[in-house]
């Protein structure tokens, strides 16, 4: 399907409505927004605003009856299979298996997936050539870099070429210049893929004016646009800034 075609068969990731309590506490009211294809797309807010939750619901590992979300049309809650097969993801804990080399933790991923090995092999070995890890793949993966074991769980979220990849925090606890790899690793992803990414952060450096940006506080949607149109004339610290200091805590 050429990018073209994509944009127009809608959201790659559609979040409506959705709302979830942990037991008395509420933490998401209403939360609404789309990922389109081709389309680096921020989830900005504090800790606490319900990031983690959120995602916890995306990929099925928590469940509500108030909202929808679907992958490429499909609903999560009805038809999970379908949904979950077009969605990467990369947690905010750590989740490869330090002991494993980098190629088995990627072809343990691709067969759980259901992939036929010959395909994760050839695929893994694209995938580390590009992240500039092919050097690496025989090394087990607790003798890599925070940066580079992240880049391994990209790559490893991406093996089964879903069409939406979802990213909690993923540059937390990262140095400067291993973030900024990893900020334009994934932006490239986007540029050169059509690939729609969910990119949760607290972090406003990590987001430029062209971006989708959803702005989640106190587990409620304040803003759902562009950066720029949030940051005004300011920066989009500011913006973010004179719009959540209106909200009683
Ligand atoms: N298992 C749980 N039981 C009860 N409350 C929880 C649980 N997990 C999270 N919370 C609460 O839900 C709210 C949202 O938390 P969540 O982790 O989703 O936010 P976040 O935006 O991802 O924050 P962070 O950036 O710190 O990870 C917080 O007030 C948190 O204390």
């Amino acid at each position: 399907m050429t990018l073209e075609a994509l944009v127009e068969a809608g959201p790659v990731l559609g979040v409506d409505g959705v709302s979830y309590a942990y037991g008395a506490r509420k933490v998401l009211s209403g939360v609404s927004f789309a990922v389109r294809p081709g389309q680096f797309h921020t989830l900005l807010g504090l800790n606490g605003a319900g990031k983690t939750t959120l995602i916890s619901l995306i990929t099925g590992l928590f469940h509500t009856r108030t909202g929808h979300m679907a992958v490429m049309g499909h609903d999560i809650a009805r038809t999970p299979i379908m949904a979950l097969t077009r969605l990467g993801i990369v947690f905010q804990a750590r989740t490869l298996d330090p002991d494993l080399t980098v190629l088995r933790n990627l072809a343990y991923h691709g067969a759980l997936r259901g992939l036929p090995p010959k395909v994760v092999r050839a695929r893994a070995l694209d995938i580390l050539e590009r992240f500039a890890l092919a050097s690496r793949r025989d090394d087990p993966v607790r003798t890599l870099s925070g940066g580079q074991q992240r880049r391994v769980e990209i790559a490893r979220a991406l093996i089964h070429e879903p069409s939406v990849l979802v990213l909690d925090e993923p540059t937390a606890g990262l140095d400067p210049a291993a973030r900024t790899d990893i900020v334009a690793l994934v932006r490239a992803l986007v540029a050169e893929r059509g690939l729609g990414v969910l990119w949760t952060t607290h972090l406003f450096d990590e987001i430029v004016p062209s971006d989708a940006v959803t702005v989640l506080h106190q587990g409620r949607v304040l803003f759902d646009g562009i950066a720029q149109e949030l940051a005004q004339a300011g920066s989009l610290g500011e913006g973010f800034r004179r719009l959540t200091e209106r909200v009683a805590p």
